[in-house]
């Protein structure tokens, strides 16, 4: 839904800054690379100590330069399948900072193994509706449904929550409760998601091998001669 709504504005926002950028010789796979190894390191430095206010301060500084890069790859018209593969790859890496880093907390001095294993589900699962439309898509499917929870939920809900619970660190008091909060929110959104997801993929899986039966003339479904797959 974000992705649908909010893209349109940041799009006009970021304009400009890509247009520098592009104008002083920066490419737009450097900028994925760069962000990418920031939010990683905001999230891997910062959060295993504890420290979730400057963590979601440094990735946020850092996270939108995904959607930069293809601002900038779309205005110089050097928009690539390999930036497309690049750009989608290491958004895996930043997620997996993301959520690996508040497990470590967890695992660490935060010492709850129930939140340990709340924030390896939401990197797990994370991943896993993205890998679902990638699968997809490489079938030949389309995946239209794009969820409940899809990326920018997964980022906004726990960067928000997660930052604001840092303040619990100035002596604001109760506010760390909103750290649990926003992981059991992407747990429970990304499992629906995934669910979501799968329904998708089946019904347009059958429908595929349905159509694919019909041009044979059998209706043998999934054996059918004429079936289109590729071997995972
Ligand atoms: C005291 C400060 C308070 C600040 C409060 C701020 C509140 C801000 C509230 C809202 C901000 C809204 C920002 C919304 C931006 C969303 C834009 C968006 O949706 O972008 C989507 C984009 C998707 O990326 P791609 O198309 O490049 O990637 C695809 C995607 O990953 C697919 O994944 P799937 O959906 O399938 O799971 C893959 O399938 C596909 O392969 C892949 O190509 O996402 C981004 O580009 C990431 C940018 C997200 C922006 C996060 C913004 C963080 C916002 C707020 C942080 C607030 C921090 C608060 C700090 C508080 C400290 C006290
Ligand atoms: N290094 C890059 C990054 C992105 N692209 C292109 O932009 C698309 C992604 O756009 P976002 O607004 O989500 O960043 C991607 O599919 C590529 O077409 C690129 O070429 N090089
Ligand atoms: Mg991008
Ligand atoms: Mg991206």
């Amino acid at each position: 839904m974000l992705n649908k709504f909010a893209r349109a504005f940041f799009t006009r926002v970021f304009k400009p800054l890509a247009a520098f950028l592009l104008r002083i010789g920066v490419s737009p796979d450097a900028v994925t690379l760069v962000g990418t190894a920031g939010v990683m390191a905001g999230a891997l430095v910062f959060y295993p100590r504890g420290e979730f206010f400057w963590g979601t301060v440094t990735i946020t500084l850092f996270i939108f330069s995904d959607l930069i890069d293809g601002n900038m790859a779309r205005q110089s018209g050097r928009s690539s399948k390999w930036g497309a593969f690049l750009d989608s790859t290491l958004d895996r890496f930043a997620d997996a900072a993301v959520f690996g880093g508040l497990a470590m907390w967890y695992a660490g001095k935060g010492d709850d193994n129930l939140l340990c294993a709340v924030a390896l589900f939401c990197l797990a699962s994370g991943q896993v509706v993205s890998y679902i439309k990638a699968r997809a898509q490489s079938l030949g499917l389309k995946c239209e449904v794009n969820g409940l929870v899809e990326r920018g939920e997964r980022l906004v809900v726990s960067l928000v929550l997660v930052g604001f619970s840092g303040l619990h660190q100035f002596g604001v008091p109760y506010i760390e409760w909103l750290r649990p909060i926003g992981l059991w929110i992407v747990a429970v959104g990304s499992a629906i998601t995934v669910w979501q997801r799968m329904a998708a993929v089946r019904r347009e899986a059958a429908e595929a091998d349905a159509e694919a039966a019909k041009a044979n003339g059998t209706d043998e479904g999934n054996d059918a001669p004429g079936r289109v797959e590729e071997k995972a």
